[in-house]
C-alpha cells in the first residue's frame, strides 16, 4: 500500500511515493522530478519498476492536455487519478480567495502543508508560504488558519526574459546578488533577487502587524535555494511542501 503525491507546475512535474500512514513532513519511500517536456516518458523511465501505488493525490497548474498526460502515464496502474481542486475549506483551511476555485491548486495545497507544519510543531501563529518556481507566491496565512491571500509575481528566469525581450542592451550572463551592482549582470541578478526578496518581506511586514505576531516562514520550490541567502527575514526551506499538503489532505479525505 502506497500513496502518490503529484505536482505539476510551469516547468516541472515532481513526485513522491510515501508508505501508507506517512504525515507532512515523512520521508518519502522514492522521488523525482522532470521537466513537462519529458513527462511521456514517466511510465517507461522515471516509473518503470515502481511498486504501484494504491492511491494518488495530485495537484496541477499546467493546464487539462498536461494532466491528461500524465494521466495516460499511470494507465497501467490500477489507480484512481484524483486531482485537487481549491475549496472554500480544507484540512482545517479556510479559503479566503474571491473565487476559491479560482486560486492555484499549488498553493492552496502549499498553504495546507505550511498549516500542517505549524501545527505538528505547536505554532499557533500566522503562516507566510512563500514558493520559487516558474512564477513566486507569497501567500499569507492566519493564525486562525484563514487562507488571506497573497501575491503572485514573475520568477527570476521569466523576469530576466522579459528584460531581455523588450530592450536592446540586456542581453548578459547570469551575475551577482550585490549591495550596489556594479555591471549589468550583477544589476540584473540583484534587481530580480530583490524583487522576490522585497515582496517576501512586505508581505512579512503586513501579516505581522495583521496578526500582532511574527509569522513562520516556510519556503519551498526549485528555486528557493538561490533566494534563501538573499532573505533577511528568519525563514525555513522545506523542499516537500506541496507533497506535505498532499499527504494531509489525503489524511483528511480518509
Ligand atoms: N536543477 C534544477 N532543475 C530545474 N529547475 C531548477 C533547478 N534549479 C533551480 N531551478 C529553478 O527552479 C524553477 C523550477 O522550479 P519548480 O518548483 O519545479 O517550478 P514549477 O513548480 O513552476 O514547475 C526553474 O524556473 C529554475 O529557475
Ligand atoms: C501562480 C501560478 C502560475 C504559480 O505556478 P508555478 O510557478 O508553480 O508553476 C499558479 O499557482 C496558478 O496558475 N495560479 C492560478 C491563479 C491564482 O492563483 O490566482
Ligand atoms: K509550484
Amino acid at each position: 500500500m502506497s500513496f502518490l503525491a503529484i505536482d505539476i507546475g510551469n516547468t516541472r512535474l515532481k513526485w513522491a511515493v510515501y508508505a501508507d500512514g506517512a504525515e507532512p513532513g515523512s520521508a518519502p519511500l522514492q522521488h523525482g522530478a522532470v521537466f513537462l517536456e519529458n513527462i511521456d516518458r514517466l511510465a517507461d523511465e522515471d516509473w518503470q519498476g515502481l511498486a504501484p501505488p494504491t492511491r494518488m493525490l495530485g495537484s496541477n497548474v499546467a493546464g487539462d492536455a498536461v494532466r491528461r498526460r500524465v494521466e495516460e502515464q499511470m494507465e497501467h496502474w490500477d489507480l484512481n487519478a484524483r486531482w485537487v481542486v481549491p475549496a472554500a475549506e480544507a484540512a482545517g483551511v479556510r479559503n479566503g480567495y474571491d473565487h476559491p476555485t479560482r486560486l492555484g491548486a499549488d498553493r492552496w495545497v502549499a498553504v495546507i502543508g505550511a498549516h500542517a507544519h505549524a501545527r505538528k510543531r505547536g505554532f499557533d501563529g500566522p503562516v507566510l508560504t512563500v514558493m520559487i518556481g516558474t512564477a513566486v507566491t507569497v501567500d499569507a496565512l492566519s493564525g486562525d488558519g484563514q487562507f488571506l491571500g497573497g501575491l503572485i509575481l514573475p520568477g527570476h528566469g521569466i523576469m530576466l526574459r522579459a528584460l531581455e525581450g523588450g530592450t536592446a542592451g540586456l542581453r548578459v550572463p547570469t551575475g551577482e546578488v550585490r549591495d550596489f551592482p556594479t555591471n549589468t549582470s550583477d544589476a540584473l541578478t540583484t534587481g530580480g533577487t530583490f524583487a522576490i526578496t522585497g515582496a517576501i518581506e512586505r508581505m512579512q511586514r503586513l501579516l505581522t502587524q495583521r496578526e500582532g505576531r511574527e509569522p513562520l516562514l516556510l519556503m519551498t520550490g526549485g528555486a528557493g535555494w538561490k533566494v534563501a541567502p538573499a532573505l533577511d527575514a528568519p525563514h525555513e526551506l522545506i523542499e516537500g511542501l506541496i507533497f506535505d499538503g498532499l499527504l494531509a489532505m489525503d489524511a483528511h479525505r480518509a
